[in-house]
């Protein structure tokens, strides 16, 4: 295990043999932000009948150019009479468009001589009409298995008068920090000590990928408790991610205990940061097995190996495509960087101006320091033994997405 795996393989080691997790039924307003485990149908055409986009006057195409009387007076919500040839419907937007009407000419265009309207010439049929399932048709697909339920979507399901939907139920996450020195906030500081970053930062990503965080627990640096505390997180959840403890030093026992509880599948990355990153399996007995994703402790590392690892195992698990990979951007290098052996992932930021996107590196890119990762909008990829200078085409992994 000494050489230092690809991002790539590592990727593959991770995702290999993982399916989505179970459907569950939940309420619409319960599933927001979930992943939809089926398709779903249109039951209905949207809009279910042809209607005006426009406040104005609907008539036949064949009456413009001429003042018709106002036969009736017709509003969203009430339904529509039919229409004789030679008279017109004062309409209003969202009104039923009346039987023997073809078109609508909105109000600032018509005169009204005698209570009579003066249409102008030349409407044509279908004018301001918005026609009857021009938006969705009954019968065909509205969403799609793996969609996640954002705003639209969960607009268009209330727009089918659908209340529930299956959804994948949310992957379950242990979150363990390891690491003697490590405490929570709110506790008091002893030397050497420091507050722990990366439980709220992972939560919270997590939480973005669609997971569900069910138990966390810090790990002192001692073998039996860090066996013991990997045990219990992998009775309680579908991944085990820890951080820290997984480097070369005398206090890093996770990869001893995770080859002791089950597989370390790999170990060591050709990436920077997040080296001593480590990928494995946990046992739960007849239950299966865990999986455990073993992040470095240093926190950017740790927010780099999340958007590179646990975003897609969680989309893997989600049965959810878009959660697979970082949309990616070419953008012009306002920096230079030179690499080695490992891929670096710097953090920029994004700007956009008439030559197109360029990166913003931030000035220091050392894995201990989380401000570069706080306004960082994307990760800009040096390959292996790459070097890039100021102007070059960089490429950028986005992270403004879930
Ligand atoms: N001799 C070597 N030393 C190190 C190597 C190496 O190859 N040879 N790799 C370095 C690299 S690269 C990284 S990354 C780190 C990762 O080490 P660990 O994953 O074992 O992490 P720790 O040693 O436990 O912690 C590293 C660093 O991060 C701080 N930390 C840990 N947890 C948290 C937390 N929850 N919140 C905030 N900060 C945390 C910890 O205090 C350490 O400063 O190893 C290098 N060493
Ligand atoms: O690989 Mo480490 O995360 O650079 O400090």
């Amino acid at each position: 295990m000494a050489d230092l795996q690809s991002v790539e393989t590592a990727l593959s080691a991770l995702l290999d043999g993982v399916s989505p997790l179970p459907a569950e039924t939940l309420s619409c307003e319960a599933a927001a932000g979930r992943v939809l485990a089926e398709a779903v149908s249109a039951r209905l055409d949207v809009p279910a009948f042809d209607n005006s986009a426009m406040d104005g006057y609907a008539l036949h195409h064949d009456d413009t150019g001429r003042a018709l009387p106002i036969a009736q007076r017709v509003v969203a919500g009430q339904p529509a009479a039919p229409l004789a040839r030679g008279s017109c419907a004062r309409i209003f937007t969202g009104g039923e468009l009346p039987p023997g009407a073809d078109c609508v000419v909105m109000q600032e265009q018509v005169e009204l001589i005698d209570r009579e309207a003066v249409i102008p010439t030349g409407i044509p049929a279908g004018n301001n009409i918005r026609r009857r399932g021009r938006d969705v048709a009954a019968g065909t697909r509205l969403l799609d298995a793996g969609q996640r339920l954002e705003a639209a979507a969960l607009g268009h399901l209330a727009g089918q008068g659908i209340t529930g939907v299956a959804v994948r139920r949310r992957p379950r996450v242990a979150l363990l920090s390891t690491g003697d020195e490590i405490v929570a906030p709110g506790q008091p500081l002893g030397p050497g000590q420091i507050y722990n970053s990366n439980r709220p930062m992972l939560t919270r990503l997590l939480e973005r990928f669609g997971a569900e965080v069910v138990w966390r627990a810090e790990v002192p640096d001692s073998a039996d408790e860090t066996r013991r505390l990997l045990g219990e997180a992998a009775r309680r959840a579908d991944v085990v991610v820890t951080t820290g403890g997984v480097s070369v030093g005398e206090a890093d026992h996770v990869k001893q205990a995770v080859a002791e509880l089950g597989r370390l599948d790999l170990w060591r990355l050709a990436m920077r940061p997040g080296k001593p990153l480590a990928l494995g399996r946990l046992s739960r007995g007849a239950a299966g097995e865990a999986r455990f994703v073993g992040l470095p402790g240093n926190p950017v590392s740790s927010f780099v190996g999340a958007w590179l690892f646990l975003r897609p195992l969680m989309g893997a698990l989600l049965g959810c495509p878009s959660l697979a990979g970082l949309p990616t951007l070419t953008a012009r290098a306002d920096f230079a960087a030179k690499t080695g052996p490992r891929r670096h992932y710097m953090r920029v930021q994004l700007g956009f101006d008439e030559g197109g996107a360029h990166a913003l590196a931030f000035g220091d890119q050392n894995s201990a320091v989380l401000s570069s990762c706080v306004e960082a909008d994307a990760l800009a990829v040096i390959p292996e033994h790459g070097s890039i200078q100021p102007g070059d085409p960089v490429q950028c992994l986005w992270l403004q997405v879930p």
